[in-house]
């Protein structure tokens, strides 16, 4: 690991050649390992993501009393092989400790919605920005349901003590598109007698609705209402059981960095192979391909119905777009990306609809704004989103992640891409929290 304190000279790249795996989905991560600590049997899993975020989520299954075992995974970049041998929620233990969520928010939103159906009383702390990260839309459907939840602002931030059992049926309409509130609500279901129903006003990842259906959860998927809503009936209690075994696929939000570097890079090819394909996360190639990317698919199997295959993307002559409301939650965490990106883009690019980004690690609309203007890029910032024009060269520049991994990484597509200049990244330490491999990798790309 690199010293946190100094930043990380990043120069323009001459030439982009990759073709390989990359680390394992961190959504997927996190499901597997409450599923698994959920279920009553053994769950073999490989290929899960080695980074902070997943490591939280291991704290918590510890904390539960889980057994659970944690090799390195050599086969995978960032990987993990783990064995979890659950004995059913009923042999979950109180947590001596408070439970530290790290800086992710999947680990908090998704676990309180776990515990939320058992009389067992759980404390969840976590870092500076997740402590800032709006927790209601999660506590306040649980509390309806008659868990008891306390904390900071009436509930909405960390620390965060919450205290259930004996829930009623859930029946629920988000309000904001969010997998994470949808998957803490079908967690809690699991757990709950009754017939519960969770409303969606877009489809956002849908990994827990295919883990569970893999599972054999009773489980109904069905269009509600606008373009895009999904209804979820659940019948619950469910507890899955029996041995499972999973590779867990590559994360599509990991792989975009070098796939979106590929794209807006003149001399450029990249291959990501053994890749999640899972339609409601591959936002980020549609738009690439709406903005005239070559971008070659090709599906080559399925796990647990999540399908798996490689994407290449070579260089491209790119144009600007429009990314509505509708299509933000298939490419959240690619956003920052695409605004690098759009500065290589001939024309206009609009953003709107994704006024989540200023809740996530850091407000990623403020931030990547004020990482790119001193490179050379035309971006305004909008309440909900932004607006590029582009062409515009980028120089080297220095910058700073703001602790957000995402952040880190976009400001090295966009270093990489830059005519001339090293720029300095300074708080580059973040991309531990999703993909710790990340500059290694970086530097073999061949400098300029
Ligand atoms: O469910 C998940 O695994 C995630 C959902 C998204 O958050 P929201 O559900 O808050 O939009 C995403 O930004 C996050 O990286 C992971
Ligand atoms: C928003 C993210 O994660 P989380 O919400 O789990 O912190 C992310 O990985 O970009």
């Amino acid at each position: 690991m690199s010293d946190p304190s100094s930043a990380l000279p990043l120069r323009p790249v001459r030439r982009v050649r990759f073709d390989g795996r990359l680390p394992g989905d961190k959504s997927l991560s996190h499901r597997i390992l409450m599923l698994g600590a959920l279920n009553r049997g053994r769950v073999k899993a490989r290929g899960v993501l080695a980074s902070q975020d997943v490591e939280a989520t291991l704290r918590l299954v510890r904390a539960l009393g889980v057994d659970v075992s944690v090799a390195p995974d050599d086969s995978g970049v960032d990987a993990l092989a783990v064995h979890l041998a659950g004995l059913g929620p009923e042999r979950w233990q109180e947590p001596r400790h408070v439970v530290d969520a790290g800086n992710s928010g999947t680990t908090l939103r998704l676990a309180l919605g776990l515990v939320a159906p058992y009389p067992i009383a759980v404390v969840f702390d976590g870092d500076d920005s997740l402590a800032r990260r709006p927790m209601r839309r999660v506590v306040d459907p649980l509390r309806r349901a008659g868990a008891a939840v306390l904390g900071r602002a009436d509930g909405e931030y960390l620390p965060l003590a919450i205290r259930g059992g004996n829930l009623r049926p859930l029946s629920v309409r988000l309000s904001v598109a969010s997998a994470q509130v949808k998957s803490a609500l079908l967690f809690a279901g699991l757990g709950t007698e009754g017939e519960h129903v969770v409303e969606e006003p877009v489809v956002s990842r849908d990994h827990t609705e295919r883990l569970l259906r893999a599972l054999g959860a009773p489980l109904e998927v069905e269009p509600a209402g606008g373009e895009g809503a999904r209804r979820l009936v659940l019948r619950g209690p469910f507890v899955p059981e029996g041995d499972h075994e999973i590779r867990v696929p590559g994360d599509i939000s990991s792989a975009a960095f070098f796939l979106g570097l590929a794209a807006a890079h003149p001399d450029a090819e990249v291959v990501v192979r053994e890749v999640g394909l899972n339609p409601t996360r591959t936002g980020f190639l549609d738009v690439l391909r709406r903005m005239g990317a070559v971008v070659e698919v090709s599906e080559e199997g399925e796990v647990w119905g999540e399908p798996v295959g490689s994407v290449r993307v070579a260089s491209s002559r790119l144009r600007g777009v429009t990314v509505g409301a509708e299509e933000v939650p298939r490419l959240i965490d690619e956003l920052p990306l695409l605004a690098v990106l759009a500065t290589q883009a001939e024309g206009r690019t609009v953003v709107e609809g994704a006024s989540e980004l200023r809740v996530k690690e850091s407000d990623r609309i403020a931030e990547i704004v004020r990482l790119l203007r001193p490179m050379g890029a035309e971006i305004a910032e909008r309440p909900d989103g932004f607006v590029v024009e582009g062409p515009t060269p980028l120089r080297g520049s220095p910058g700073d992640a703001a602790g957000d991994h995402r952040l880190a990484m976009s400001f090295a597509v966009a270093a990489a891409l830059a005519r001339e200049g090293t720029s300095l990244l300074r708080g580059h330490e973040a991309v531990a929290v999703s993909f710790p491999s990340f500059f290694r990798l970086w530097e073999s790309l061949e400098a300029r």
